[in-house]
């Protein structure tokens, strides 16, 4: 069995995350997913909020039933603790890790880059404007990465923090920003203005 970890910062998933998502239930037997909080960053929204939009993601998803679910205890700052977490889960399963191109160059610095690789593979999703060096490539492979590109994979230009600075609801699924505006959790974001000026 073949098996796709992706976490992520989710803050908030966007359309972006929904298309890796359903090229990832093409190819993998299954797909788990978790928010997590990354060391390299600092979050707009409680991770509990995350978890639940992504869940509210990926219940929309036009893919087969239980292929693609939401793992909260897989969820750690370091992703060898969620692999190490999954491979206790599934000791069979061949374990990939995704990760967007624009981490790449970060990946081989990680915490225990070389554990990490011992228990996963990696999977690296295009990402427009960010094309993975030979040298980060080299890095990963020399501690003993096995790396791929999905090439087949036609991902778009969106990212979360295009959603937090330029309000632009589109770049959502739906179910994701109107659990953003029952909860108003980007208090910057055109609809809490709209919420804020009725009130
Ligand atoms: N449009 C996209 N195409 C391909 N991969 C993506 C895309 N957006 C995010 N990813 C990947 O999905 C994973 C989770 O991304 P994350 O939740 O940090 O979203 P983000 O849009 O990169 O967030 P931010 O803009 O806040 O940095 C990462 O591996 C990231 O590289
Ligand atoms: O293990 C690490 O050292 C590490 C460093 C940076 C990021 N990560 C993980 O990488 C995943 C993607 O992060 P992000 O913010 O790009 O969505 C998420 O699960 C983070 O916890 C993990």
């Amino acid at each position: 069995m073949q098996i796709a970890l992706f976490g992520m910062s989710a803050d908030p998933p966007h359309r972006g995350h929904g298309r890796v998502l359903r090229w990832l239930a093409r190819h993998f037997d299954h797909v788990a997913v978790w928010a997590a909080d990354n060391p390299y960053k600092q979050h707009q929204c409680p991770l509990r909020d995350r978890q639940a939009m992504l869940k509210l993601m990926i219940q929309d998803l036009p893919v087969p039933p239980g292929r693609i679910a939401l793992y909260e205890e897989l969820s750690h700052r370091h992703s060898l603790v969620s692999a190490q977490q999954a491979r206790e889960r599934w000791p069979q399963a061949e374990l990939t890790l995704i990760v967007g191109a624009d981490l790449v160059e970060q990946l081989p610095h990680w915490y225990k880059a070389a554990e990490l690789f011992q228990l996963a593979n990696i999977l690296v999703m295009p990402r427009p404007g960010y094309r993975p060096s030979d040298q980060a490539l080299a890095a990963i492979r020399q501690q003993g990465g096995q790396v791929a590109i999905a090439e087949t994979l036609k991902t778009f230009e969106v990212s979360s923090s295009y959603y937090r600075q330029t309000e632009d609801a589109q770049a959502l699924p739906t179910a994701v920003r109107a659990y953003i505006n029952q909860r108003n959790l980007y208090p910057c974001t055109a609809s809490s203005k709209e919420k804020q000026a009725i009130s």
